[in-house]
């Protein structure tokens, strides 16, 4: 039997696309089977338990086997992603021995992975098994991390001393402040890594992006005519998406006992389009002092809003594989504060299930951190964006989304990142009343359309995905 051997990080925003990649990839090849290697997260980036439960008994194509636990070495990197490299390094023995075995009973056909364990290609290489790449951002910031390389030779400073425009093949002029942050300082770990690392995706047999041409034409444009790798060829580039999570799939909620979550409940009971809904990723946290500032911008916003609190982080909870506890409403937002907006506001605790909010007819707008899913998400279910971006490439999706895409607005935040609650109140207010409000609306509503037509027979997605199925067949 012929199988396909997918290799994720173990993080919830990493994890489902490339889980729908395979179901994708199952729905035009039903004979075969997938086989997901999961690595045990080195910090906690949303509990992916009960989305992997629900995949495995709908799903009986598909089989997760779980990889032995490794020792991390001790590390200086103030970097999360480090952690990710490590595992990945130290995994490469039980990705083999992994792929040995089920090679014992299946034909495998490609190992595809995430672009995060770049250290497995050779792993794949060594088996003679064609290695591919999962790209789990958009076409944008695919170009800027294979023109990552370009960027390193053609200096010999580090961004952050930079203070210039970086001009990536097919991209707006991004502030080299606006790249991720690991990508700032030369002598971090985590540079060197992510520099390994975007050598390497360009010697893969292909690259396959969630993404989709009507999306981002340009980017696609460039990536694909190999100006984003000027000194040698580019791998063939897939853009197959939106792949984001079905409505109704479990993808890690607070409330697993709960029939319909109380914030679905709560929005059955909203006008239609007139609430905002305000959730940050699986990572997103922030200090108590903006959580206040927040909860006061959107008290005078006079706005409708959901929005999803975590605690703010600490050194203790940070990066710890367990969960958090849940929020302390009363501690972190200002006194009164629930009750006085208790007719039009609704906070939940650490967790929504985000897709089937964005999908409710009440919801008109979200403020997003600009996580890539959530981006695609909001796509899909044309609601318009306020981005505020907080770590990994989300200041350089902020730029895509409002100066290329113009499907969101930015939220300003001042020097040290502090957002205040005028700001807060103003962008709430610009996206669901105004002139500006309507033109991202009516954009994003056309993204929408765009995507339903890229995955439809003869779509561009749905001929990407063929081309990509043929060249390991
Ligand atoms: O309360 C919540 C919070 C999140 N989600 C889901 O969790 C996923 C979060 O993904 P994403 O929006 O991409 O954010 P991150 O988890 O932060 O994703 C990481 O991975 C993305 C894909 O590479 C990057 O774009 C981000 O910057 C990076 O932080 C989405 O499917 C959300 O629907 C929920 O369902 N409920």
């Amino acid at each position: 039997m012929e199988a396909i051997v997918l290799y994720p990080i173990p993080a919830i925003g990493h994890l489902i696309s490339i889980v729908e990649l395979g179901k994708l990839i199952l729905t035009h090849n039903p004979s075969l089977t997938i086989h997901i290697l999961i690595a045990p997260a080195p910090y906690n980036a949303g509990s992916t338990a009960p989305y992997i439960a629900s995949v495995s008994s709908t799903t009986p194509s598909i089989t997760f086997h779980n990889l032995p636990s490794v020792t991390l070495p001790p590390t200086t990197s103030p970097h999360h992603e480090t952690l990710i490299f490590e595992l990945i390094r130290l995994n490469n023995p039980n990705i083999h021995q992994s792929l040995l075995s089920i090679s014992k009973t299946h034909n495998v056909k490609a190992l595809i992975m995430d672009f995060f364990c770049s250290y497995s290609l050779s792993v794949a290489s060594n088996l003679n098994l064609p290695g591919y790449f999962f790209f789990t951002s958009g076409a944008a910031s695919l170009n800027c991390f294979i023109y990552h390389p370009t960027i390193h030779k053609n200096t010999t400073k580090s961004l952050k001393d930079l203070n210039t425009l970086l001009i990536v093949p097919g991209v707006s002029p991004i502030p080299s402040s606006d790249m991720p942050k690991p990508f700032l300082d030369r002598s971090d770990k985590a540079y060197e890594f992510f520099l390994d690392c975007t050598i390497t995706m360009a010697k893969s047999a292909g690259i396959i992006a969630n993404t989709f041409e009507s999306l981002e034409p340009k980017a696609i444009q460039a990536v694909s005519e190999g100006l984003c790798v000027p000194d040698g060829p580019t791998p063939p580039i897939y853009c197959i998406g939106p792949l984001i999570a079905k409505n109704n799939e479990r993808n890690g909620t607070q409330n697993e006992g709960e029939a319909v979550p109380q914030c679905l409940s709560w929005l059955h009971t909203q006008p239609s389009q007139s609430v905002v809904f305000l959730c940050f990723g699986s990572l997103g946290s922030f200090s108590i002092e903006q959580l206040k500032e927040i909860a006061l911008g959107l008290e005078k916003s006079d706005q409708r809003f959901l929005w999803v609190i975590r605690n703010p982080p600490s050194e203790k909870h940070s990066l710890a594989v367990s969960a958090q506890p849940d929020p302390d409403l009363n501690f972190l937002l200002p006194q009164g504060f629930l009750d006085r907006t208790k007719e039009r506001g609704l906070v939940v605790k650490s967790w929504a299930p985000q897709v089937a909010v964005l999908n409710h007819g009440s919801v008109g707008g979200f403020v997003t951190h600009c996580g890539w899913n959530s981006v695609l998400e909001a796509v899909c279910a044309g609601v318009p964006m306020v981005a505020w971006p907080l770590y990994a490439e989300q200041r350089f999706n902020r730029v895509v989304l409002v100066e290329d895409l113009k499907i969101a607005l930015s939220m300003d935040e001042s020097e040290d990142g502090f957002v205040s609650a005028s700001e807060v109140e103003k962008r709430d207010r610009e996206l669901m009343d105004s002139e500006s409000g309507n033109s991202i609306r009516e954009r994003t509503l056309a993204m929408k359309d765009g995507a339903k037509a890229a995955l439809s027979e003869g779509g561009s997605s749905r001929v990407a995905l063929t081309k990509f199925v043929e060249s390991w067949k």
